[in-house]
């Protein structure tokens, strides 16, 4: 029968794993298999399957033995994380730089910064700011701070700390000082191997989730099983994860979209209206595709959530952090005051520079990026640099 060979072949792959696994990741990855079963099969193919005596097992593990995971960082995109992966069993160490944040929530279950409406269940979570104390004992890392302080918050964190554990990043920027995609630089600075490696994406603002609106994510990873046990493992009453394995090309487009939504929120700040956004968005959707396609070649399609519908969300919302500095600076506020307006951290102004440094090898034509570097760095006219950008665009 053609299930039980599949079933088979994935069991028998699963076990190759099993000695290297902690407790909690086997029955993540066990749940993981069985829940794609019961996706894609009918109760009746699957009934012979029931007598599994794995069946038994997984119930009374899913009762025991949490997944144990930390989440650092403590800005809207961790708390919203926080809030998701409390929903299930998934024990949560939570590192959070500021001590006066981690008290308040010690104490009164909300992050008194960021989505303060949250509540936070803290038999589940428990709150710390050593990051050494927050890495012991977990199977999982979660970096949910902005690229630029990756490495800020991870200092005193060597390569053994990370030795068996699994890295998620949660990061949509680059990390400044070396220009490179978050995971490239834990992957080299930490000798995390790219199969324990996952980065979350999807079209997903944290007030949403704060709210508990349907939304929805895409984990990747170069291991697709890896990515559908973080999947697993994120996927709530009101979040649907999918895994999936075009990692870079998934990184990258998220790094570029935030780009993309400077641009939208400069042409808003300068008075251009709806038709002109839509034209911008759609030329910006082929300049991603050339840069991606450059940088990674492989067969994807970019109408995809994790590509095009993050950058619509992004450009459209007006929770979007990057639309938003994007509009101030429209309006004429210097970067500096712009920043001091906002709470939080629009990662495109970082990646910015670090795509123009890279862009300098690919030559890849983007003439939207190009307008936002300049408006940034090179202390360009606003109105001039869109009117050169207006021309192009078709
Ligand atoms: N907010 C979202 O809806 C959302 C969704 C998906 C991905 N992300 C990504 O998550 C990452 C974190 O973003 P966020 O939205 O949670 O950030 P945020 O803007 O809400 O919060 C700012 C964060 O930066 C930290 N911070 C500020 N100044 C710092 C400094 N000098 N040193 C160290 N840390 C400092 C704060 O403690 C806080 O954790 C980003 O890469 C973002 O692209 C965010
Ligand atoms: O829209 P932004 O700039 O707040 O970025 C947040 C997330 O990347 C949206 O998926």
């Amino acid at each position: 029968m053609e299930l039980n060979r599949e079933l088979e072949t994935r069991i028998v792959e699963f076990s190759k794993d099993v000695v290297v696994q902690s407790p909690s990741v086997l029955q993540l990855r066990i749940l993981t298999i069985l829940r794609q079963a019961v996706e894609n099969y009918s109760h009746q193919t699957l009934y012979p399957f029931f007598h599994f005596p794995l069946f038994g097992v997984i119930h009374r593990m899913k009762q025991q033995s949490p997944v144990r995971l930390t989440m650092v960082g403590g800005g809207s995109w961790a708390t919203a994380l926080i809030k998701i992966l409390s929903e299930n069993n998934v024990s949560i160490k939570w590192w959070l730089r500021k001590e006066s944040d981690a008290e308040h929530i010690k104490k009164f279950g909300h992050n008194p910064s960021y989505l303060s409406d949250v509540q936070i269940n803290t038999r589940k979570v428990k709150v710390c700011t050593r990051i050494k104390d927050a890495f012991r004992d977990s199977d999982y890392i979660v970096l949910a701070v902005p690229a630029a302080f990756v490495s800020d918050a991870l200092s005193g964190i060597k390569p053994e700390h990370f030795a068996g554990k699994y890295v998620i990043s949660a990061i949509k920027g680059m990390i400044p000082s070396a220009n490179q995609l978050v995971t490239d630089w834990v992957r080299e600075q930490y000798n995390v191997p790219a199969s324990r490696i996952a980065v979350i994406a999807g079209p997903c603002h944290a007030e949403e989730v704060a709210l508990e609106k349907q939304s929805y994510l895409t984990i990747a990873s170069q291991d697709v099983a890896c990515a559908d046990d973080v999947a697993a493992m994120l996927n709530c009453r009101f979040v649907q994860a999918t895994g999936v394995d075009d990692i870079y090309g998934i990184e990258y487009s998220a790094v570029m979209k935030n780009i993309i939504a400077l641009a939208c929120g400069i042409t808003h700040g300068l008075g251009y209206g709806d038709n002109f956004q839509a034209v911008l968005v759609s030329n910006a959707m082929q300049e991603i595709k050339r840069f991606v396609d450059a940088i990674y070649p492989k067969h994807r399609d970019l109408s995809g959530s994790a590509y095009l519908g993050d950058l619509l969300v992004t450009a459209y919302s007006p929770f979007s952090r990057n639309r938003t500095f994007g509009t101030l600076i429209g309006r004429g506020y210097t970067i500096q005051s712009a920043q001091m307006e906002m709470n939080m951290i629009a990662e495109g102004y970082y990646a910015v520079k670090s795509i123009h440094e890279i862009n300098r090898q690919f030559q890849v034509r983007m003439p939207i990026a190009e307008a936002v570097y300049n408006i940034l760095y090179e202390r360009a006219s606003p109105t001039l640099e869109m009117e050169g950008v207006k021309r192009l665009l078709t």
